[in-house]
């Protein structure tokens, strides 16, 4: 239960914030303001499209919390209420974007407009009314790795100063133009670097998050289920859905790729703190993710088999795991991060925060949601007749 007395990191009370928050009704979103509805005093202004995923906050209206969340559903694309409602807040978090990677070759203008040009009038208005903004980027803005333009057999590639990814010195690397992979890391890349000039020249206070795949209940959706059945998810959707389905989980370009793995609980503790320490959290970019929890995708694949078949009670299958070419599963135009280890350098000594959670952990608890969740409606789907 949320109680008034709580102390920043320097011993101080904190003071009930408004905070509008963008995108409120997607995955990050969603579990940002659980936490803050169920830990704090704070309000939010919750924007998004869509409120199915923090429906359960809205509804009914005699949670303890009610009358500090508020829903307006807005396209930021288009809607004058905007600039009203950060006005309004003291706070903006901005979490609105296009950020599934089936999208960025193939609606490569739907995925800039978003991670561009929709955040621009966000910086603005935040500049110029001087609100504090925190805004999520992405740990696609370091691309590839330095390492990985080495021979496979180099032993540098074992060296951190090849493969480390640091705020405040790891380059951008991404690819050629055609490859349009790269269109939502570039994006991200130039609001980040709008956000900052705005912070030197006209003293914009602003923290900049960049997410290393945080994941958990509730991310993305189920293809044919609770979303398109042609549509694309990110990897821990992908899975689910393959191992719901029992299909063997596909490995893209044979599952080499290296990502760390951070849950959603111990990521929105990071989070919370940037928000309750903004002597601490101003001026900064920060990497959020856990440099512990590495693995190939097809090292991901394996785990989630397992842990499925723990939890499910199902047999796996025999052969558990398909390779498909990125062409076949992305479209022209796919490239890929080869690893991305986050430098936890700045984040612990600016807010001391440190994941706790092990990849098999955060497998377990969010694949018994997801069994929890989708295993009776695709039970269903699959039962149902295809109309002839
Ligand atoms: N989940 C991750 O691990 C991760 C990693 C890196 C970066 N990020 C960044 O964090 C942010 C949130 O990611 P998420 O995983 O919660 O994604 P998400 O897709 O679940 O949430 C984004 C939300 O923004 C809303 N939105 C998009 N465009 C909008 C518009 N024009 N007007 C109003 N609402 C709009 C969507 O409806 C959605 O609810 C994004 O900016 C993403 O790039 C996330
Ligand atoms: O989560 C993040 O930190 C960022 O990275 C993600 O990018 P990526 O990790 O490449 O996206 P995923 O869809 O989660 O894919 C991870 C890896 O799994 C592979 N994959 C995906 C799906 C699948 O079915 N099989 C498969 O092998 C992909 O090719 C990729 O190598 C997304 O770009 C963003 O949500 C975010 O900015």
């Amino acid at each position: 239960m949320a109680s008034a007395a709580r102390l920043d990191l320097d011993g101080n009370a904190i003071k009930p914030m408004t905070i509008c928050m963008i995108g409120a009704g997607g995955f990050i979103g969603s579990h940002l303001c659980e936490k803050l509805m169920a830990e704090t005093m704070h309000k939010v202004l919750a924007v998004d499209v869509y409120n199915d995923k923090i429906r359960h906050l809205l509804e009914p209206a005699a949670h303890p919390w009610s009358d500090r969340i508020q829903f307006h559903r807005i396209n930021i694309k288009h809607d004058s209420r905007l600039e009203g409602l950060i006005k309004m807040a003291d706070l903006t978090v901005n979490l609105a974007a296009i950020c599934t990677p089936a999208d960025y070759n193939t609606r490569p203008l739907d995925t800039i407009y978003s991670n561009f040009i929709d955040a621009l009038p966000v910086v603005k208005y935040c500049s110029e009314n001087n609100k504090r903004l925190i805004h999520f980027s992405t740990c696609e803005v370091y691309g590839k790795t330095i390492g990985s333009f080495l021979p496979k057999d180099s032993p540098l590639r074992q060296d951190p100063a090849y493969y480390l990814l640091k705020e405040d010195a790891s380059p951008c690397i991404f690819g050629s133009i055609e490859k349009q992979r790269w269109s939502y890391a570039c994006a991200k890349q130039l609001i980040e670097r709008l956000i900052y000039a705005e912070g030197a020249e006209n003293g914009l206070e602003f923290t900049i998050v960049r997410p290393f795949n945080w994941i958990g209940p509730r991310m993305d959706f189920i293809p044919g289920i609770d979303g398109p059945s042609e549509g694309v998810p990110r990897v821990l959707a992908c899975f689910s859905n393959n191992l719901l389905r029992r299909e063997p989980l596909k490995l893209v370009d044979g599952g080499q790729s290296q990502r760390t793995f951070v849950y959603i609980k111990d990521a929105i503790e990071a989070v919370l703190l940037m928000i309750d320490n903004p002597g601490r959290a101003n001026g900064h970019i920060f990497n959020v993710g856990n440099p512990n929890n590495e693995a190939t995708v097809k090292q991901l694949a394996e785990m989630m088999t397992e842990v499925y078949a723990k939890v499910s009670g199902e047999p796996s299958l025999e052969v558990p795991t398909v390779d498909v070419s990125s062409k076949e599963f992305y479209g022209e135009g796919y490239d890929d991060s080869d690893k991305r280890i986050p430098d936890m350098t700045i984040i612990n000594k600016q807010l001391g925060w440190n994941p706790k959670t092990s990849l098999w952990d955060l497998l377990e608890s969010t694949l018994t949601y997801q069994h929890r969740t989708y295993a009776e409606a695709i039970k269903q789907a699959i039962a149902k007749p295809v109309a002839s």
